[in-house]
């Protein structure tokens, strides 16, 4: 059989080529010589594969999509605390480039805009760092969200050096408010050797698949930076990423996303994958005009949006019976898929609702793929309470998805680590449960 997906990238690709508008950004002047026609789109799921149509190992430059990765490592390094005194989390609704400050508090409004941008460069790697050792930081950082060591483009850099005018005032601003405490050219520069990193369209989806993979690497397994930080730069992708066109984007398209002058553009889905694409023409907000359209039709084909209302759980308690009589009676609850808030408390309500009066109370979970936190100890409270009303509470967990159950004070649990069909016989020969 053919691959599906990459007939399907091949035909979307096909959908937007026609699509000529817009104008390669040329306020950096050697980021006009790129060449227009170039297209491409990959997706890379959590669990490492990547597929591809078009140009999708042609390397250009990152630009903005550095922001997000830069801003995960500065948080990383420095905590979320002195990260939040100096760059705010709120949309600006403004250009990339405004030169603008909260009115309140003297921050950048959010770090995906070039002063945000400018002091989360200034605030990656440990305190102390000599701008060659932050930017190697820097380098070595992105480089592990990619999975392979990315270079600086040095005429690029240089370009884009020369023409700094407005990111140099936006920097002596930062200054002079103290949220920079270094020489205004020198953190510029850093920045803009940050935006000058070359990736492919490949490497851009390993990058946004790191983040959907809860910051973990899908192909080397590095961890780059840990789940609080991934779930931080989301959420900031999610209302600043596209700047002025943030709503927009949001309410249409529904994907944390971040796009950058050269013509890039990530999408980030949570625990599903990673999506880049590459077409140099922007429209008025700076953004890819066939990225844009390529993000709508991905979105809309494959239901994306992350506030798509998901089918509702399948049961979480797959069956509620009771087997034997009297004081051989036991109560088999037996529950199935993954369970979260919503179907712990459902779990708690069947307990409620059946009362259990048998000696022995089965909670079987060989069929639960996955129980996160709150889940999990919602069923061992509900595990305690019951052997507290002087119930014996049998957990069967073949594949210990509860490895070390502990249901607290005064609660105790029998657990069963035996398949599905032990039980089976095991419930019928009821002296082997006492
Ligand atoms: N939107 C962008 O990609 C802008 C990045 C570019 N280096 C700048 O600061 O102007």
């Amino acid at each position: 059989m053919r691959p599906l997906i990459p007939d399907y990238l091949h035909e979307v690709l096909a959908a937007v080529a026609p699509k000529t508008s817009g104008e390669i950004a040329s306020y950096i002047p050697e980021l006009a010589t790129a060449d227009p026609e170039r297209l491409g789109a990959v997706f890379a799921t959590v669990d490492g594969e990547v597929y591809g149509a078009g140009d999708v190992d042609v390397e250009f430059i990152i630009q903005s999509i550095s922001k997000p990765f830069v801003y995960a490592l500065a948080l990383s390094d420095r905590g979320f605390g002195p990260l939040l005194d100096k760059v705010g989390v709120e949309p600006s609704g403004e250009a990339f480039n405004e030169i603008s400050l909260e009115r309140d508090t003297g921050r950048p409004r959010n770090p995906m805009i070039n002063a945000g941008a400018i002091t989360a460069h200034s605030l990656a790697g440990p305190e102390g760092l000599r701008a060659e050792e932050r930017m190697e930081r820097i380098v070595q950082g992105l480089s592990a969200f990619a999975g392979r060591r990315l270079e600086v483009d040095a005429r690029v850099c240089a370009s884009e050096m020369e023409n700094a005018h407005r990111n140099l005032a936006i920097a002596h601003m930062l200054r002079n408010y103290g949220i920079l405490s270094e020489d205004p050219r020198g953190v510029v520069d850093g920045y803009i050797r940050q935006c000058a990193l070359l990736v492919s369209t490949r490497d851009l989806a390993m990058m946004a698949a790191t983040l959907a993979n809860r910051g973990v690497n899908p192909l080397s397994n590095e961890q780059v930076v840990d789940q609080a930080v991934v779930r931080q730069v989301l959420s900031v992708m999610a209302t600043c990423g596209m700047y002025d066109a943030a709503g927009d984007w949001a309410t249409q398209i529904g994907i944390p996303a971040k796009s950058g002058v050269a013509g890039g553009l990530i999408g980030a889905l949570p625990g599903q994958l990673g999506i880049a694409s590459f077409s140099p023409r922007l429209d008025a907000h700076g953004n890819s005009v066939r990225g844009v359209s390529l993000f709508e039709r991905f979105s809309s084909d494959m239901g994306l949006h992350v506030m798509e209302v998901p089918p509702t759980a399948r049961e979480v308690v797959r069956s509620n019976r009771v087997r034997g009589e009297g004081s051989e009676a036991t109560r088999i609850l037996r529950l199935q898929g993954g369970i979260r808030f919503a179907g712990a408390e459902r779990i708690v309500r069947e307990v409620l609702d059946s009362a259990p009066s048998e000696p022995r109370v089965v909670l079987d979970i060989s069929l639960v793929h996955s129980i996160d936190d709150v889940a999990r100890r919602m069923l061992l409270e509900v595990a305690r309470r019951l052997s507290l009303d002087g119930q014996q509470v049998i957990l069967v967990d073949p594949e210990s998805i509860i490895p070390d159950p502990d249901p607290g004070e005064g609660g105790s649990i029998t657990v069963v680590r035996e398949s599905e069909e032990t039980l089976n016989l095991m419930a019928v020969d009821h002296g082997r449960l006492r």
